[in-house]
């Protein structure tokens, strides 16, 4: 967490903060169940069924989750556990949003391959074909999940790119700009030059863009993915990229996190990054402030400020 944020939960809480960088193991996470009265677990952690099954009395009460998705919890195990969930959602909006115009920019101008060419010593000087790539301007964009990083990316596409804005979602939307709710998934992807995946992860959307959608894509268009790396069936993707059916990906997130397939790290027209999307010092302030706001509520005997 960032300092400022330690600062405070040092300040206000009794707390251990774990220094290791990588994933709760299954022993930690039973362990913290047992031992802490609040556990602040982020996206890596595994909190799945087993984790509460194999305690009988956990101590914990709350899971502060830090971020917004939450498919790494059970959250009906906890439930059943006596344990809250909370998240930070808002506090990522604007820079997951960035990260997406991001990615569609980086692919669609094939920015990462043209920086690969120039780190190369290969470039050999302006000319007037050289690596032309997708004018995003006036393109037509599909947000898959129309909630608030959905609505913040077509947004900046539509007053930012004169993007025509269509989406998916569960209800209609009246964002304060035009958008257009589509009829189904494959007809939104077959409309959109560039498809913006913004849905949580989780059993419901596992595999949400499998072959079928890929081929319903047009062969010039691109597929963004800021959501979970298992919305997109990976291997249906790869295939899809390898045969032509769609231009170009780019993504922030990984179907095995973090293992990305060498097919796709091998690709010059698919943009990698290692999920950046909050990835700056003020959202993550946020986000561990909005995560410790919940801490202070629960141990007050309040609401939850964002319970899941
Ligand atoms: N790459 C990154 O670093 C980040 C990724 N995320 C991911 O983005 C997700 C979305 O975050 P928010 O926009 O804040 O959540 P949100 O809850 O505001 O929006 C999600 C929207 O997707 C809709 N939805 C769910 N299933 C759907 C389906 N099958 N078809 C169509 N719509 C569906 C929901 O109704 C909701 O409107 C998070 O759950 C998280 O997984 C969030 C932050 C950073
Ligand atoms: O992926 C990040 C999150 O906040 O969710």
């Amino acid at each position: 967490m960032t300092a400022a944020v330690e600062a405070r939960a040092r300040l206000e809480f009794d707390v251990e903060i774990r220094q290791e960088t990588t994933p709760l193991s299954a022993e930690d996470r039973q362990r913290a169940l047992r031992e802490f009265d609040i556990v602040m677990p982020t996206l890596g952690d595994q909190f799945d069924a087993a984790s509460f099954a194999g305690i009988s009395a956990p101590r914990c009460r709350l899971l502060a989750n830090f971020g917004v998705g939450y498919n790494h919890i059970d959250v009906d195990a906890a439930k059943t556990a006596g344990i809250a969930v909370s998240n930070t959602p808002g506090a990522v909006t604007d820079a997951t949003a960035d990260t997406a115009l991001t990615l569609m920019l980086m692919t669609a101008r094939r920015a990462g391959e043209g920086e690969r060419l120039v780190r190369s010593g290969q470039w050999q000087g302006w000319h007037p074909t050289q690596m032309l790539g997708l004018h995003l301007t006036g393109k037509h964009v599909g947000i898959v999940g129309f909630g608030r990083i959905g609505e913040a990316i077509a947004r900046r596409c539509h007053f930012g790119f004169g993007m025509s804005v269509s989406y998916l979602a569960r209800s209609e939307k009246s964002p304060g700009f035009p958008a257009v709710r589509a009829d189904s998934l494959n007809v939104l992807a077959a409309s959109v030059d560039v498809l913006v995946l913004a849905v949580p992860g989780g059993a419901e959307t596992r595999h949400l863009i499998n072959a079928g959608v890929l081929a319903a894509m047009r062969p010039k268009a691109l597929l963004i993915n800021i959501a979970r790396g298992e919305v997109v069936d990976e291997a249906a993707l790869i295939s899809a990229l390898q045969t032509g059916e769609i231009a170009g990906a780019g993504l922030d997130v990984y179907e095995f996190e973090p293992e990305v397939p060498l097919a796709l790290r091998q690709m010059e027209q698919v943009t990698l990054l290692p999920h950046l999307g909050t990835a700056t010092e003020e959202v993550r302030s946020d986000m561990g402030q909005l995560a410790l706001d919940n801490v202070a509520a629960f141990l007050a005997g309040k609401p939850l400020i964002s319970p899941v």
